[in-house]
């Protein structure tokens, strides 16, 4: 199928972070360029401490570049005003951690239906699609649950109906099975490429995990102590 320019959603040219001043600085991602199309599945492999983490949470806009730039549809994120900034993080990116980041005080249904609580949709029809969302995820009958009461994969689940209720166009995912045992962590991959396959919604996944890599993604980016590994394959196209 023919590509145009328009079909890119992330260009990143020659991003570079590093942490700290001078001789002592860290440099965690160097000079890193790539760009993913609207709706593709990228994996962003790599060891532990090659930058994977520090260069996702750059393209969520939260953490800034030392050098180079992030384009995100049409945006330069470093160009964008607060407000604009917490607008791009709402609107057009859903975040999924290891950690769940679930609010522990909230049922799963309030916690899915946060990210709509700034829009204009009243409270019933964000009540009925957040239960859509988990119905989705397969836990219709543990909507009122809270987090503790919900095994690891269960929350995952919720995070991942939370990421997507806003149908963000991009997608981004830390380690997302990283605290789960294989067999949950295949269902939850699953999960991930039912909702992301055929969408709109463009995802990076950030993994130390090769098979977890080749099995999510169309194309994988090797990471080697913060530059991309060119040698492997990680060409931008
Ligand atoms: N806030 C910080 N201050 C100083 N150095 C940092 C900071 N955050 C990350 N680093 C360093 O930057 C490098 C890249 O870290 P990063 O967390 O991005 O790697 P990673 O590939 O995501 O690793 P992991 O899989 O262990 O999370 C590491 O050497 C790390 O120690």
């Amino acid at each position: 199928m023919p590509h145009d320019a328009s079909d890119i959603l992330v260009e990143l040219t020659d991003v570079s972070k590093a942490y700290g001043q001078t001789q002592a600085a860290v440099n965690a991602v160097s000079n890193v360029s790539f760009t993913v199309r609207r709706g593709e599945r990228v994996a962003l492999l790599g060891k532990s401490g090659s930058g994977k983490s520090t260069l996702l949470n750059m393209i969520a806009g939260l953490d800034r570049p030392t050098g180079g730039r992030i384009c995100v549809a049409g945006s330069i994120l470093s160009e964008l005003s607060p407000a604009a900034m917490a607008d791009y993080r709402r609107e057009r990116v859903g975040m999924i951690f290891q950690a769940f980041n679930l609010i522990p005080w909230r049922t799963a249904l309030q916690n899915v239906e946060l990210p709509m609580v700034f829009d204009r949709r009243g409270k019933a029809e964000r009540m009925a699609a957040a239960q859509e969302a988990l119905t989705a995820v397969g836990l219709a009958e543990r909507m009122r649950h809270r987090p503790s009461e919900l095994s690891g994969g269960e929350q995952q689940r919720v995070a991942i109906a939370r990421a997507l209720m806003n149908r963000p166009e991009l997608l981004l995912a830390d380690e997302p099975t990283g605290n789960l045992d294989s067999s949950t962590a295949g269902e939850i991959l699953e999960s991930l490429s039912r909702f992301t396959e055929n969408s709109e919604t463009a995802t990076i996944l950030v993994t130390h995990d090769e098979e977890l890599a080749y099995r999510f993604a169309t194309r994988v980016l090797h990471m080697l102590d913060g530059r991309l590994d060119h040698d492997s394959g990680a060409v931008s196209v």
